[in-house]
């Protein structure tokens, strides 16, 4: 029979804790005897007293109601609302303390997973606010208007706002007008419970040195009464737009987009540049949100690759060809592999669009493309890897095993499945010396990382 183990704390407890810690997601850690408790707004070196909100098993959670002794690190909060969302969930440190918290989320992580590699310090921005070139806004109804605004954490509450802080604020003026426009036109939001209504949500994205604009609106169905007095209205009031998408979204859950869309206005892709080469980018493709720090992350990820002009490189994972096309004019030949349609699609345009003739992209999963390639007999000398959160499958790791690279280059956006697959690559006799964090999400608790493998 299990024994229950009890908790030292009773929920709607409040008292005074004094913080050890800071968890991965931000919160201030403390331990009465062994048990964890989690504590919202409380930063290490901080006594607060606080409330106990939920009590489990094996950790609790508490919410700091009033703060005793200050960190040096802490900053003051002023905005309600960023709080309430929970977009910028580490504006209450100071932003070289964030670079440190980064720092040593990746050596925690390396260390429970006896990884012996270096972690040098994160590489910031000068300015770590409004960097974002890209926002994804719902739309609904509020005091019987349409508002755009964000969910309250861990709800569909939205709180209106206009100003997001961590994004580039011409976004924030453009989706502000927008909301001006969509009011006058009495363009009926989403309603999310009865499944009814026009208008789901609202994504933009901004070229940093284009300064194009793209509007994607994203509808319940295909009706979208008024557009062409709509599109005169955005034309005339946000100067920037070169292109009004209508993305159709007809599912019942929390996707933001939808499948279809069609191009209501302008051009069908938003164009940008990086390390000095031009891109179009479809609106379902992926694209790095900060775009200059991910010309940091490049660079630094040729930098450890130490290119000399012969190598064949597989960009694994290569969205719209952003990566492999920055190496291509150090490397013999580029080999990309990406899952999503429209973004090989526009990794083989942004080739012809530079004049890259080296550089091939190929539709599929990287696990079993690099499968079939290896079966083929295919010759690598450095493959670069990009994947989503969930990290690599263990069987694309076999099959890098096989081909036998002497680099891989590994860009992480997620520590946890970066130590799982550095171990899984150890079995494969590939090792890592150092990995150096970049700082791609200012304010929030997301680590970026690149790490050098080899045999
Ligand atoms: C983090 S993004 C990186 C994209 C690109 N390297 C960049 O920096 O812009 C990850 C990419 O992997 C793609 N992807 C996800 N799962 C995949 C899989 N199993 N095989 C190939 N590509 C995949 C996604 O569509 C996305 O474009």
């Amino acid at each position: 029979m299990k024994t229950k183990i009890e908790a030292p704390i009773e929920k709607n407890e409040q008292r005074q804790f004094e913080i050890t810690d800071l968890s991965y997601d931000g919160l201030g850690v403390t331990k009465i005897d062994h048990y964890p408790i989690f504590v919202s707004d409380a930063l290490p070196g901080e006594i607060v007293e606080a409330v106990v909100t939920k009590v489990g098993q094996k950790y609790g959670f508490a919410k700091t109601k009033k703060i005793l002794k200050k960190s040096a690190d802490r900053v003051t909060v002023e905005n309600r609302q960023y709080t309430q969302t929970g977009i910028a969930p580490l504006q209450h440190l100071a932003y070289p303390a964030q670079l440190q918290f980064k720092q040593k989320q990746v050596e925690n992580v390396f260390q429970k997973a006896q990884l012996a590699i270096n972690v040098l310090p994160t590489l910031g921005m000068s300015d770590p606010t409004h960097y974002r070139n890209k926002a994804q806004i719902p739309v609904r109804n509020l005091n019987g208007q349409a508002t755009v605004g964000f969910f309250r954490k861990r709800s569909h509450q939205l709180v209106p706002m206009t100003d997001f802080f961590i994004q580039d604020p011409e976004i924030d003026k453009a989706i502000a007008a927008l909301q001006s426009i969509i009011r006058r036109l009495a363009i009926e939001p989403y309603d999310e419970i009865r499944h009814t209504g026009v208008l789901r949500n609202i994504m933009v994205r901004r070229g940093y040195y284009s300064h194009e604009l793209m509007l994607v609106l994203v509808t319940r169905s295909t009706k979208l009464a008024s557009a062409k007095t709509l599109i005169a209205m955005i034309q005339s009031e946000i100067p920037e737009v070169t292109s009004v998408i209508q993305n159709i979204n007809p599912s019942k859950g929390n996707a933001i987009l939808g499948k279809t869309q069609k191009v209501l206005w302008g051009k069908p892709v938003l164009r940008d540049e990086l390390l000095g080469l031009q891109f179009d980018i479809s609106p379902l493709s992926f694209y790095q949100v900060n775009p200059q720090q991910t010309q940091v992350l490049y660079q630094k990820a040729i930098d450890v690759a130490d290119l000399q002009g012969t190598e064949t490189v597989i960009d694994a994972y290569s969205g719209i060809g952003t990566i492999g096309l920055s190496m291509a004019k150090h490397v013999k030949a580029v080999k990309g592999i990406e899952v999503v349609e429209d973004a090989v699609k526009d990794a083989r345009h942004n080739a012809k669009l530079n004049g890259i003739t080296n550089a091939e992209f190929t539709l599929g999963k990287a696990e079993t493309v690099m499968l079939t390639w290896q079966a083929e007999g295919l010759q690598a000398d450095v493959v670069v890897v990009d994947p989503p959160r969930k990290g690599l499958a263990p069987e694309f790791i076999e099959a890098v095993g096989k081909v036998a690279p002497e680099k891989v280059v590994y860009i992480s956006c997620n520590p946890a499945t970066l130590a799982r697959d550095l171990t899984l690559f150890g079995a494969q006799g590939y090792t890592a010396k150092e990995t150096q964090p970049v700082d791609m999400f200012p304010m929030t608790t997301h680590v970026e990382s690149v790490t050098l493998l080899t045999k």
